[in-house]
């Protein structure tokens, strides 16, 4: 075994530890990163990159398919041919990593393919690709940046059956004929509706009351609305009892007594936290916990004793923290540790206006609370909403301009602390309500500016004389 001293020691390098250790190693520290997959983490090579790929093709498709009631005929031959070339080659590089690791080796980093294991406080063991251990002890501290991995639900047969997950899914070269998505997450309603485009007859198992349950149940609504009306089929409130494989088909029996049968099954069921071989116990933490605890500057803390950090100089960033799985948080996060790892002044961790966005056609953007959480808060809660259809903008695009408008006002102190999205370009619109959410933007500063006309965005005005 090889020992080495070093600054810094990154476990990890999703979006956030590839950045914090370019930033570190950038700054002058003497940096080592550790990723036993993919520097970069899931987000360029399994996550957002290819599946917004894949997002953008199928809008494509939808547009054309529109293009009929408001231009004329227009026909379109799909092919997956070319999405499959543009993630394959574009932007995986074939799922090659090359590219990333230069560019960190280039900010002055060392870079590990291996495992990067705590042993014990200020003290991190790599095992590298090759075999090769080498034990670092840390003079400044170590970031744990791990991710997650795809969960599998706990059904009887499923372990045994080749279903996929999203790292299947981003790789296909031929689409099936038939697919049961389990899950009715961002993951599973963005691919499901990428994949009915396409022209495979999707399923959609979800065992909540609603798709994308993290959103205000109004968007829930209209999502399951356009999924029907695209002809995916959407099962609620349903448990998946067993799977089975035979043949080349998958068979899926369900509590309501149907056997759901398919070519394959994607599983987007929620994530596992890569919390387990992180040697969490050398430290005093519990390696099957869900989270880490981290505070305002992402130093880990002891879940168990508010306020004390379980050993100086160790943070977290990422999904692991539980402060929103999404790649802006992860560098959000990253920032606010880089600084904090460099000793250097800057605004604390917020997370009062954390936005997000569900890539579907309507696109669902919420950010802050929804209304159910404000309510559970304690504020004195008033809403406000309106359909996109009723707008000027809504009813001038026609066909594809389903969408709401939904805000969440704290009425004790005038401020809106939550708001959806939902539109055409409902990730974009977002960009006004958490600018409004996050600077606490009186309501009757917004109620008094001017909207252009007519844009979709014009819409929250309406949203905004609706509060009651
Ligand atoms: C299909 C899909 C679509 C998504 N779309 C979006 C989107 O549109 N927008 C958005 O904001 N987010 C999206 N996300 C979420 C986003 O990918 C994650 O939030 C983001 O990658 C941040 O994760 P992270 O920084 O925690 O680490 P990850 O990206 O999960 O990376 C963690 C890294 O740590 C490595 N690792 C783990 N344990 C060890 C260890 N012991 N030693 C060494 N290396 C280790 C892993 O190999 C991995 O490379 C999507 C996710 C999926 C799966
Ligand atoms: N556009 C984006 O920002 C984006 C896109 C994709 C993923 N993500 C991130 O990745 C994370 C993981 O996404 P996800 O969709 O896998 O997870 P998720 O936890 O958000 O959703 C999984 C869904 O599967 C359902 N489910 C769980 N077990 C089930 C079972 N046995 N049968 C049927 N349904 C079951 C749950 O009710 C849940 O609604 C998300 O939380 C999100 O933060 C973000």
């Amino acid at each position: 075994m090889t020992a080495l001293e070093v600054d810094l020691v990154v476990i990890g390098t999703g979006p956030g530890g590839e950045a914090l250790a370019t930033g570190a190693a950038k700054a002058g520290l003497k940096v080592v990163a550790v990723d036993k997959h993919l520097v970069g983490g899931e987000c360029p090579y399994y996550g957002c990159i290819p599946t917004k790929m894949m997002v953008r093709a199928s809008d494509a498709v939808a547009e054309v398919r529109r293009a009929a009631s408001l231009a004329g005929n227009a026909t379109i031959a799909t092919s997956w041919a070319p999405v499959h070339r543009r993630v394959d080659e574009d932007a995986t590089t074939h799922w090659d990593d090359t590219i990333a690791v230069d560019r960190l080796k280039d900010a002055g980093a060392t870079v590990h393919h291996g495992v990067g294991r705590l042993a014990g406080p200020g003290r991190v063991e790599v095992t590298t690709a090759d075999g090769e251990v080498i034990s670092y002890t840390t003079r400044r501290g170590t970031v744990l940046n791990p991710g997650t991995r795809p969960a599998v639900p706990p059904v009887e047969g499923l372990a045994d059956t080749p279903y996929w997950t999203n790292r299947d899914a981003v790789q296909l070269s031929e689409l099936p004929a038939s697919l049961v998505v389990v899950g009715g997450g961002p993951i599973g309603c963005e691919l499901a509706q990428v994949f009915a485009r396409f022209g495979v007859r999707v399923t959609v198992v979800q065992h909540g009351p609603r798709l994308v349950p993290a959103n205000e149940p109004e968007a829930a609504a209209l999502l399951a609305e356009v999924f029907t009306h695209e002809g995916i089929r959407v099962l609620t409130d349903v448990e998946l009892q067993r799977a089975s494989y035979a043949d080349g088909a998958f068979t899926l029996a369900l509590d309501t007594g149907e056997e759901l049968v398919a070519d394959k099954v994607l599983v987007a069921a929620g994530r596992t936290p890569n919390l387990d071989d992180l040697g969490l116990d050398t430290i005093g933490l519990d390696p099957t916990a869900r989270t880490l605890h981290v505070d305002d500057r992402l130093r880990v803390q002891d879940g168990a004793v508010q306020g004390r950090a379980v050993q100086d100089r160790l943070w977290a960033i990422g999904d692991v923290t539980g402060k929103g799985a999404f790649t802006h948080v992860s560098m959000y996060q990253s920032a606010v540790a880089l600084r904090d790892v460099l000793g250097e002044d800057g605004p604390a961790a917020r997370y009062h206006a954390v936005p997000h966005v569900t890539f579907t056609d309507p696109e669902i953007g919420g950010v802050g609370m929804s209304e159910q959480q404000a309510r559970d808060a304690g504020l004195t809660v008033r809403t406000g909403l309106t359909k996109l259809e009723q707008s000027s903008r809504g009813f001038t695009h026609g066909p594809g301009g389903h969408g709401m408008i939904k805000v969440v006002e704290d009425a004790d102190r005038g401020v809106l602390v939550g708001a959806t999205a939902v539109g055409p370009a409902g990730g974009e619109i977002l960009g006004f309500l958490a600018v409004a959410v996050h600077a606490e933007v009186p309501v009757d500063t917004l109620r008094t500016m001017i909207y252009a006309y007519p844009t979709f965005h014009r819409a929250i005005e309406s949203a905004l004389a609706d509060l009651f």
